[in-house]
Parts: C-alpha cells; structure tokens; sequence
C-alpha cells in the first residue's frame, strides 16, 4: 500500500507511520511538502481543517499514492481564551476524503498575545523554551501537558480516527 504523507515534520510523519504499520500490510511511506493553501498560523478550525484537506489532496496528487495523509495545526479562539487546535484529512484515490480533529489545549495569555500579534506557534515555542523545534518533538500540547501528551500522540490519535473512518467505509458500502 502507497500512503503519502503532507509534511516532513517528524511528530506527523512518525505519527502516521506508527499507526499505519498496524492496519496496512507493508506500507510504502512517502513524504512530501505538500501546500496546505491556508496561513503559516491557521487562526480558526474552519483553516486549520482546509489546510490539512489541501494536503492530503496536494500529497495524493503528487505522488499517485492509495492513501494520503495531511495533517495541521492551528489554534481557535472561544471567550477569548485561545486553544491549540488540530486537524487531519485522509484522502483516498478514489477522491474520497475523511476529517477528523484531534485534542484541543489552551495556550497560556502570553503565548496568546504572540500569535494575535501574527506570530507563528513554532517560533514563539521556541522562545518561551529555549528549546529547538519543538514543532516536530513535544509541541506546545506536550509542554503544557508536562510531556503527558506529546504532539506525535497527538496526531496518532487523528490519524487513528481518520483510519478508522476509511475501514468504517470498507465494511459498510
Ligand atoms: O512542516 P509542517 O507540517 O508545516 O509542520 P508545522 O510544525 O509547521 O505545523 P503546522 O504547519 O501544522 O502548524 C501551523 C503553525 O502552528 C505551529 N504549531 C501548531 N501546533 C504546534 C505545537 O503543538 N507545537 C508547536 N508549534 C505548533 C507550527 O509550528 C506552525 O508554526
Ligand atoms: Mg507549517
């Protein structure tokens, strides 16, 4: 099975491989960049869902593959307290495509404030941190959570529904 992949980033990339090995017999992994059309900093569910399906449309395109995988995070607003917020679409090649969203995490005012100010979340993680690219290790839900949640789990949660969703689909057409 050729499953694409949107992204290079290693907390997506091994999240869906990691899940994929379990539910496909010998996966053949391709990752690409593929262009999510929406904002570095995805800014509502409505973009940060866009974004993961242009990937996961984008990334079949590219590559031919069975499957596609785009996954995007994002951040949304309720009563003025902002969340991180994640989404992922599964595309398959007969033009189907499956969403799901994943675990949602407050961010703290201050890190808030960054991103009102048109920041992106990977840079200003890295300032509050110290750390280097947080993005494609802990993440943000990982740092507030006290590593509890890593974003890679994050995202294997999402992929599992969207998988579940495609073998749902099998059973029932
Ligand atoms: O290479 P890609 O797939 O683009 O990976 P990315 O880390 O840039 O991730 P997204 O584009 O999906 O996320 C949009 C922005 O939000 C940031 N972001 C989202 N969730 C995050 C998290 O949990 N920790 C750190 N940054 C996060 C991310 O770094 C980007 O700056
Ligand atoms: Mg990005």
């Amino acid at each position: 099975m050729n499953i694409a992949i949107g992204t290079t980033n290693k907390a997506k990339t091994e999240a869906v491989e990691v899940i994929a090995r379990k539910y496909f017999d010998k996966p053949i992994f391709t990752c690409v960049k593929a262009a999510s059309q929406v904002s570095d900093q995805p800014m509502t569910h409505e973009e940060t869902r866009l974004g993961a399906i242009n990937r996961s449309k984008n990334a079949i395109d590219e590559t031919g593959a069975q499957l596609s995988f785009g996954l995007e995070g994002g951040v949304t607003e309720i009563d003025g307290v902002m969340y991180v917020c994640n989404w992922g679409a599964l595309t398959v090649s007969n033009g189907t495509t499956y969403t799901a969203s994943g675990a949602q995490i407050i961010l703290p005012e201050e890190i808030a404030q960054e991103i009102r100010a048109e920041k992106e979340l990977g840079p200003v993680m890295e300032q509050y941190t110290q750390r280097r690219d947080i993005r494609q290790g802990a993440g943000a839900v990982g740092i507030f959570t006290q590593g509890l949640v890593s974003r890679q789990m994050m995202f294997e949660h999402i992929v599992s529904l969207l998988i579940g969703q495609y073998l749902f689909s099998l059973t029932h057409e």
